[in-house]
């Protein structure tokens, strides 16, 4: 390709909602489909296995993971580098792409992710703000909507909410439609199940318009009230102290019965306190790895990757969890002690923690 094509300033999807609530399930869907074909993704996982490349549909070219660290706190310099550096390289007919989406943390704060993206100076003329998509879990979604803050403010920035998990058994649509109609009044709120979301709707939401959104949610946008990028200090951290992600890699395949048995042992013992279950494992006698999600005391059914064609057969887990003290991850450990682990990877970023 030339270079210097000039073209329109790409539209920019802020996807966020809180930890397991099907972000990258919908992800997936809109990257299958032709609208969102030429689509720059920028993520932000948690935890530092780089799991989530594993588990986006690999059909762009343009992909930016972003790690060790929060998108809304440390990370916010790299975003607006990250956005920089893809708009040059379009300007320069190296990249080509329509439109970018960034998939945010499950604990992101998007106030100050927001405001980066609409007042940097920088990024007018190559991006524009699209709209803010919040993902809401319709099983677990109104503890989180009750209990953290940054599921609440998730909620009350969207442009369009998407209530996902309505087809399990703890859903409860009404109650959260009341708490989401009470934080986010002017909101559409669109029921999706398993990502299957009309890409459509997802694009032309308006640029972001602060004037539509609550008082509360115009207050977390006002200029000083948004920290500036952290550029990588971790005092800037904004979340609980009591929230760590943990992040494993183990050499060799594991046996089926002993990592079911590992399984029902964290979750009888801490189950409550284990925010979110990430995993990609690998068995003894299978060729295909699955991926394990758990999203608080829910876990979803495994699924064979049956298109999986890569060659390391390390398994990944990322937890994220609280109020856990170092000793009880040396137990995790010890309880892991019956099958190799090679390699612990530190999450080296958000709140990371050590295990000896
Ligand atoms: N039953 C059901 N499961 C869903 C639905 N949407 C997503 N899931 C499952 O929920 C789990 C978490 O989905 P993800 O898309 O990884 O959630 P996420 O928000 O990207 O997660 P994090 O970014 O890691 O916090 C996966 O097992 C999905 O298959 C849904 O509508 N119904």
């Amino acid at each position: 390709m030339t270079g210097n094509q000039s073209s329109a300033p790409a539209p920019i999807t802020l996807l966020t909602g809180f930890l397991g609530s099907g972000k990258t399930t919908v992800l997936n869907t809109l990257l299958r489909h032709p609208d969102f074909s030429r689509t720059a993704v920028i993520m932000n996982e948690f935890g530092e296995t780089g799991l989530d490349r594993e588990l986006v549909v690999s059909t762009t070219e343009s992909l930016v993971l972003l790690q060790s660290g929060c998108m809304c706190c440390t990370l916010r310099g790299d975003l607006l580098e990250t956005l920089i550096e893809l708009g040059e390289r379009r300007e320069a007919g190296e990249l080509e792409f329509a439109r970018v989406v960034i998939e945010t943390t499950g604990l992101a704060d998007p106030a100050p992710i927001l405001h980066t993206l609409i007042t940097s100076a920088e990024l007018a003329g190559r991006f524009v703000m699209d709209g803010v998509v919040a993902t809401v879990d319709a099983a677990i979604g109104l503890d989180a909507l009750h209990t953290q803050e940054e599921a609440r403010r998730q909620a009350a920035l969207a442009d369009l909410i998407l209530l996902t998990k309505t087809d399990l058994p703890d859903a409860d649509e009404a109650a959260l439609r009341s708490e989401i109609a009470f934080l986010n009044a002017g909101a559409p709120v669109e029921i999706v199940v398993n990502g299957a979301v009309e890409p459509s709707h997802l694009t032309g939401l308006g640029h972001f318009d602060l004037s539509m959104k609550s008082k509360q949610a115009q207050a977390w946008l006002r200029a000083d009230d948004v920290p500036a990028p952290g550029y990588g200090d971790p005092d800037i951290q904004r979340h609980l102290d009591s929230i760590r992600a943990i992040s494993w890699m183990i050499e060799e395949p594991l046996s089926a019965s002993m990592f079911d048995l590992w399984m029902d042992l964290l979750m009888a013992r801490r189950g409550g306190d284990i925010l979110r279950f990430k995993g990609l494992v690998h068995l003894k006698d299978m060729s295909h790895p699955f991926v394990v999600h758990g999203v608080q005391h829910i876990f979803h059914p495994p699924v064979l990757l049956t298109d999986w064609q890569g060659s390391d057969r390390r398994s990944k887990l990322v937890l994220i969890v609280r109020h856990f003290t170092d000793l009880e991850f040396r137990k995790l450990f010890r309880a892991l002690n019956s099958v190799p682990v090679i390699e612990h990877v530190l999450p080296g970023g958000y709140l990371s923690a050590e295990v000896a």
